[in-house]
């Protein structure tokens, strides 16, 4: 079956009012490049070296000056026919608050987007007339859904009476939303009523970037089912589909400056981005399991990522330094869908199709006549089409016909081990069989772990003399031992780094060593628990910048990179990686590492000595400063999932990097002052933003008296370096 690549359009909006005029993100057509040849994509110069400039190449690229029927026409218009021919479509709007994401999908009247030019369309296509000697009779129904704070509600009902709607996954492994309505529509006026009438539902509030930012993930469903009768009355039928998603904004708190409520909305908002950002990286990874579960708005997109439908991502750009660092993890997330491979099928019944013929979820073959805008909401009926647990369990473990994407490292011998641990009841709901499902996969990574560290203690055992030793004091002098010339002073200098991080560091070196780690490493990071994830990517973190400190910076990129397999959301790692590749590829020396920067005279030890000791715990602290941040031991996990759920709460850790960017020198100059705009999101509490807003002023100061510091660490203050603070 023929794949498709989800096709990437980039649009920067037009400056609004009161937003400075800058040249920090460029939209560049044709444009002569350094190496010959030319550029189109995205330009933006690097926020933290003004001589670099990212560029990103897209084929489809907006400016300001773009209008509305321009994108339609040349990116949109040609999926119009697809979906009419029997194909999934969705369509998605993604980008940070204010990009423009909902003036692309909506419009205004005066201006209108992408959802009512495809209806226009779908509606003129229903009028045209059909091939000589047959006849068409096409139908247009129309659903519409919010995920608002991970739930699905319908907008097609009166939010009073619209309760939350579960996700479902039918038979052949098609997932849908249960009991969502799906509403006739006869033309583009009358869905011009449905849709303004569900849109006023949709859960809107004011940002101090938006006055009508959106708080939910918005996904409009077009089905058009095409019968299609021959003159010898053979009767095709063709079903469908586009979703056109608005996606709400990922936020960075310090910008919007959200109270309390909104804050929880943009934690929704941004975990689902996240996972959003997950999926895509799983599947350019080739992990085993995509983490789609892991949110509604995956879960529902699932198909659009990886599955059968044919996609387009419309990458919202804002403009200015201001938004530079939302734009350029915008962009690396539209690097990285741009190579998520589809394999999009024709839905046609009947006749004499070559096509594959695929089931349409449930809800999309019911055509309700709604009386929605009309009746009562009780007399509505809502079927269900919720499959048995015990059916959708033994799918899951692998006991289906391939309908399971689920898997663990090993596959096979794991869900049986998984298919023996637990039975499940019939009745379970959904959430317990989520909960007993994460609870065998923990014990069963748990058990594999041991095993592995079990037959590791064998083998030293066979090698060499024993390395048993009863004391931690013993243990850490023979890690020392065992340690490849060069790299004892790092562990020494990393006293603060506990016994179990330090076994994981020598095992990592010595997995490194060998050559064995990446296949393995990409499905054990697909299995480990959160906790576990990040230890290892502190580990590797870590190990990396032993190697960049000895100038392998080779091994050092490698290392980054694997640490990133662990905790992709990580924007500083990625930063990272990128800064080295470029050193790499340009054959220049690595830039010193980023400094913490203190406040003047708060912490700051004088002279050789206090400096080289602030130097150490620079070094020490670079793998939480990467934000693979944590206490460490086995009491420190809810801290680490505290630390996991605020990085995930900042704007900038919800998206995956890519290395798609190519960086080009360009001697443009800009204040260092401005840095502490992007210096990244924070979500805080109103004691821990005032903390914040005390620190960052502080930075300033320091960045326009310190030239040389061009990486501001994130000001937020994080519990698990207060802990590190206090044992030193
Ligand atoms: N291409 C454009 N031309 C003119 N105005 C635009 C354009 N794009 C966006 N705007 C304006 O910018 C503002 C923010 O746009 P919009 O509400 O569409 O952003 P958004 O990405 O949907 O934000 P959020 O995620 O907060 O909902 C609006 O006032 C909108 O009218």
């Amino acid at each position: 079956m023929a794949t498709a690549k989800v096709k990437i359009a980039a649009r920067l909006r037009p400056r609004l009012p009161g937003e400075a005029q800058d040249d920090a993100v460029r939209v560049c057509h044709s444009e002569p490049a350094d190496a010959g040849g030319s550029f189109t994509g995205i330009a933006v110069t690097n926020p933290h070296d003004a001589s670099q400039v990212f560029r990103f190449p897209f084929t489809s690229c907006y400016d300001a000056d773009a209008t509305q029927a321009a994108i339609f026409e040349a990116d949109v218009r040609p999926l119009v026919d697809i979906a009419w021919g029997g194909v999934t479509v969705t369509i998605f709007a993604y980008g940070v608050t204010s990009s423009g994401k909902t003036h692309t999908m909506q419009g205004t009247p005066a201006d209108p987007g992408v959802i009512p030019r495809v209806v226009e369309a779908l509606f003129a296509k229903s009028a045209s007339p059909p091939l000589p000697g047959r006849t068409e009779r096409a139908e247009i129904a129309v659903s519409y859904i919010e995920i608002y704070k991970d739930e699905v509600y319908d907008l097609l009902v009166a939010r009073e009476n619209a309760p939350k709607l579960p996700v479902r996954e039918n038979g052949a492994g098609t997932v849908f939303v249960a009991g969502l309505t799906s509403a006739p529509i006869e033309s583009a006026e009358a869905f011009e009523r449905v849709y303004a009438t569900a849109t006023a539902r949709r859960s809107v509030g004011a940002t101090l970037l938006n006055r009508a930012s959106s708080r939910s993930h918005a996904i409009l469903t077009l089905t058009t089912r095409v019968t299609t009768t021959a003159g010898n009355g053979g009767q095709t039928v063709r079903e469908g589909k586009l979703n056109l998603v608005d996606l709400a904004g990922s936020e960075n708190n310090k910008l919007t400056g959200n109270d309390p409520s909104r804050m929880a909305e943009s934690s929704a908002i941004n975990k689902s981005l996240s996972v959003l950002g997950q999926v895509v990286h799983a599947l350019n990874t080739g992990a085993s399991r995509i983490p789609y579960r892991n949110s509604k708005l995956t879960r529902i997109l699932q198909d659009a990522l990886g599955g059968s439908s044919v996609g387009l991502l419309i990458c919202n750009l804002a403009p200015g330094a201001k938004f530079r660092g939302d734009t350029l993890n915008t962009l690396n997330f539209a690097v990285r869908t741009k190579n998520v491979e589809n394999r999009p099928v024709v839905n046609e019944r009947g006749g004499s199709s070559s096509f594959p013929f695929s089931l349409p979820p449930p809800c999309s073959l019911l055509f309700l006549r709604l009386p929605f805008l009309l009746s009562s909401p009780a007399k509505r009926t809502r079927p269900s089409l919720v499959p048995r647990p015990a059916a959708r369990l033994s799918a899951f473990v692998g006991a289906g016909a391939g309908t399971s994407r689920m898997s663990i490292a090993g596959a096979g011998a794991g869900a049986e081990a998984l298919r023996g641990t637990e039975k499940v009841p019939p009745g379970l709901s959904e959430a317990e069989i989520e909960a007993r499902i994460s609870r065998m996969v923990e014990a069963e990574v748990k058990r594999r772990l041991e095993e592995e560290r079990a037959r590791e203690r064998e083998k030293e055992r066979e090698v060499g003399p024993s390395k048993d030793t009863d004391s931690v004091k013993e243990k850490g002098k023979e890690r020392e031992k065992a340690l490849p010339p060069g790299l004892s002073p790092l562990l020494k200098r990393h006293k603060d780094l506990d016994d179990e991080l330090q076994a994981r560091l020598l095992e990592l070196e010595r997995k490194f060593e060998r050559g064995n780690g990446s296949t393995k490493e990409g499905t054990l990071a697909d299995v480990l628990s959160p906790v576990s994830k990040k230890k290892t990517g502190r580990a590797y973190v870590a190990l990396a910048r032993a190697h960049s400190e000895k100038g392998d910076l080779q091994i050092a990129l490698e290392l980054y990179k694997r640490a990133e397999t662990y905790v992709p959301d990580n924007v500083k790692l990625k930063e990272r990686i990128i800064e080295i590749e470029w050193a790499v590829k340009n054959g220049r020396a690595f830039r010193p590492s980023p400094k913490r920067v203190r406040a003047k005279g708060k912490g700051r030890e004088k002279g050789e000595g206090g400096k080289e000791k602030e130097k150490e715990k620079e070094r020490a602290e670079e793998a939480r400063e990467m934000d693979v941040d944590g206490a460490h031991g086995a009491d420190a996990d809810d801290q680490m999932e505290v630390d996991e759920v605020e990085s995930s709460l900042t704007g900038r850790a919800a998206f995956a990097f890519g290395f798609g960017a190519e960086l080009t020198n360009t001697g443009s100059k800009r204040s260092l002052v401005a840095l502490s705009d992007d210096a990244g999101a924070g979500m805080e509490t109103p004691a821990k933003r005032a903390k914040t807003q005390t620190k960052a002023k502080a930075r300033v100061v320091v960045i326009e008296s310190e030239e040389e510091d061009e990486f501001v660490p994130d000001a937020a203050p994080r519990k698990s370096r207060r802990r590190v603070g206090a044992a030193e």
